[in-house]
């Protein structure tokens, strides 16, 4: 029997595309990916044990070898920076991080203030545009920044633009765009490179078909 492969799947939005995504790829998952509260489900046909993750702490497990495999979007292993390789752009969960503000404002010359969920990300950013700015991490609701007076700018995700837009906000720069990406440990990758390359062939067959 071959050794069970681990994947890491982030909750929340990506979850269910990806599952989708498996599916399609023939992966035959348990009804428990429908309608359950586990953290921990197996595909026992498919060798296959997948542990239901935090987003952001998705390239943690696969850091740590815990999970040989994540699914992650492009956002959270920007900010993550994890020694992780990544595989495969699975064009699922698209967005994009942006800058953005109240419209018609400039930014301070001493310090402006950047409210975020992605310290890093911001900080390099501001830091190749030659800006000096406080850092201001939040978990949530960055929306909320600006209109109270915390920050000058946030940077943060967009996807529909609602948010941005039912807030009184506008867009300032994009810095890049994010989809979510297959993951993998490199260590595993050495060890069972065979099983993990072809899930890889078997999902950049449906990646193309999904939108
Ligand atoms: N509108 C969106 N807002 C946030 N994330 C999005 C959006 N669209 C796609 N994504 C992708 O989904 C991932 C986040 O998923 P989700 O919102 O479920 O997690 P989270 O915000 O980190 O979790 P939580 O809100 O529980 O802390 C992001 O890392 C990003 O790649
Ligand atoms: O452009 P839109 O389609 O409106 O989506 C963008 C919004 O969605 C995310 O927030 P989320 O719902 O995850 O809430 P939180 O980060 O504030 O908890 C993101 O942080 C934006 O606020």
């Amino acid at each position: 029997m071959d050794k069970v492969i681990t994947i890491a799947m982030p909750k929340g939005r990506i979850f269910e595309e990806a599952v989708e995504l498996l599916r399609k790829a023939d992966y035959r998952l348990p009804p428990e990916f429908d309608e359950s509260r586990k953290l921990i489900i197996d595909a026992e046909e498919e060798g296959l044990r997948f542990i239901l993750a935090k987003p952001m702490d998705v390239p943690t497990y696969v850091e740590h070898g815990v999970a040989d495999i994540g699914i992650a979007g492009k956002d959270v292993l920007l900010e993550e920076e994890r020694d992780v390789y990544e595989l495969l752009d699975l064009k699922i969960s698209a967005c994009h991080l942006a800058v953005a503000g109240l419209p018609d404002t400039k930014l301070n010359d001493v310090a402006p203030k950047i409210a975020t969920k992605y310290p890093n990300v911001a900080a390099a950013y501001f830091r190749e545009q030659g800006e000096q700015v406080e850092i201001i991490k939040l978990n949530g609701s960055i929306e909320l920044a600006p209109l109270i007076g915390l920050a000058d700018r946030i940077v943060d995700i967009v996807s529909t633009g609602r948010t941005l837009k039912e807030n009184g906000l506008v867009e300032y720069e994009t810095i890049t765009e994010v989809t979510s990406r297959l993951i993998v440990n490199p260590v595993s990758y050495r060890f069972i490179d065979s099983r993990i390359n072809e899930m890889v062939s078997r999902l950049t067959r449906v990646v193309s078909d999904v939108k």
